[in-house]
């Protein structure tokens, strides 16, 4: 269990953690996710100590990190992949981290097992690629079989069988009762593989809700309506003030009425409907709505060139 209350970084003016209070709790994954600059990392490095909050505070499983006694088998966190001697082997690596921790050797090779690490083990982490450092990083975090697990970014650079492999992992590990939380900006893997989120813009938490509640409240129900009677369905529609689009011969998308509805209006007027379908909202258009003025770099593509432009500095 993770517990924030009014929790606060400041770097001289700059604000990157406005007073944010949350809990993410045991037996689920949590999604951590927000614009490029919202706070994640810095959130992340304040619960694990690396950074000292301005004011509030933030322990894990009930005390501040430093004051845990087995602080590896309280909690594991990745949160930046590069932090590791290059030099060293990915072996030598967790074998001292297991040696300063009291962790048996025994650990070190399951975890190399489970991480997909063994044909590397024995080379030089300089030389891994991004995806076998987030492996290094992960089979890190779990280590110390740590109640709590924190992923900034675990997916970042690996192959869709090691995101599967990330997504089943941090599954496995919620049944099992421990603490999941993960930042990523891959919405659909994030829809895919938590259960409740956090999002958080500008430093300050924008939702806190289950994932389905969350997609459900910030996004817009759509209906597909296939008929070759567009312009009459359109014609009854219209009197109920929905808004339709129309991308595709023969087929309407309806804002604003349930398909019930619909096929009532439809029967009620003799119009031959052959597909009515619910859209699912998805969790990037709930993600979109919810952030649209939290953003603080911004895309631009007007003239097919990206620029970055920062706001509210
Ligand atoms: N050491 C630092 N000194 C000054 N400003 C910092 C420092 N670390 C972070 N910041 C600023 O704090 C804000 C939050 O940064 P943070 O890295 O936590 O965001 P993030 O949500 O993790 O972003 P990203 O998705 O790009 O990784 C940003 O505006 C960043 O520039």
């Amino acid at each position: 269990m993770i517990e924030a209350r009014k929790l606060a970084k400041h770097y001289g003016e700059k604000t990157a953690v406005s007073e944010v209070s949350f809990t993410v709790k045991p037996g689920q994954v949590t999604g951590f996710l927000g614009p490029n600059g919202a706070g994640k990392s810095t959130t992340m490095r304040m619960i694990v100590g690396l950074d000292r909050p301005s004011s509030g505070d933030v322990t894990v499983n009930g005390k501040h990190y430093a004051e845990h006694k087995d602080p590896l088998h309280q909690v594991g966190a990745l949160l930046d992949a590069k932090a590791v001697h290059t030099s060293r082997t990915a072996y030598d690596h967790l074998r001292a981290m297991a040696a300063t921790h009291s962790i048996p050797l025994k650990r070190v090779h399951e975890v190399i097992e489970m991480t997909g690490l063994g044909a590397v083990a024995k080379k030089k982490a300089g030389g891994f690629s991004l995806g076998m450092g987030q492996r290094l990083g992960i089979a890190n975090a779990l280590l110390g079989d740590p109640q709590t697990l924190i992923l900034d970014e675990p997916v970042n650079g690996l192959d869709p069988e090691g995101v599967l492999w990330v997504r089943n992992l941090v599954k496995y590990l919620a049944g099992e009762g421990k603490t999941i939380f993960l930042s990523s900006h891959l919405m659909s893997e994030m829809a895919q593989t938590a259960d409740h989120l956090i999002v958080i813009g500008r430093g300050r938490i924008i939702a806190d809700a289950p994932i389905a509640e969350l997609i459900s409240g910030n996004s817009i129900q759509k209906v597909r309506v296939r008929t070759s009677q567009t312009a009459d369905l359109t014609r009854l529609l219209a009197s109920e003030g929905v808004t339709i689009g129309a991308n595709e011969p023969e087929t309407l998308e309806v804002t604003g009425l349930d398909s019930r509805r619909i096929a009532q209006i439809a029967l009620d007027n003799r119009v031959l409907v052959y597909e009515l379908a619910p859209l699912n909202a998805s969790l990037e258009e709930a993600y979109f709505d919810l952030t649209k003025d939290e953003v603080e770099y911004h895309s631009h593509v007007e003239s097919g060139e990206p620029t970055l432009i920062t706001e509210g500095k």
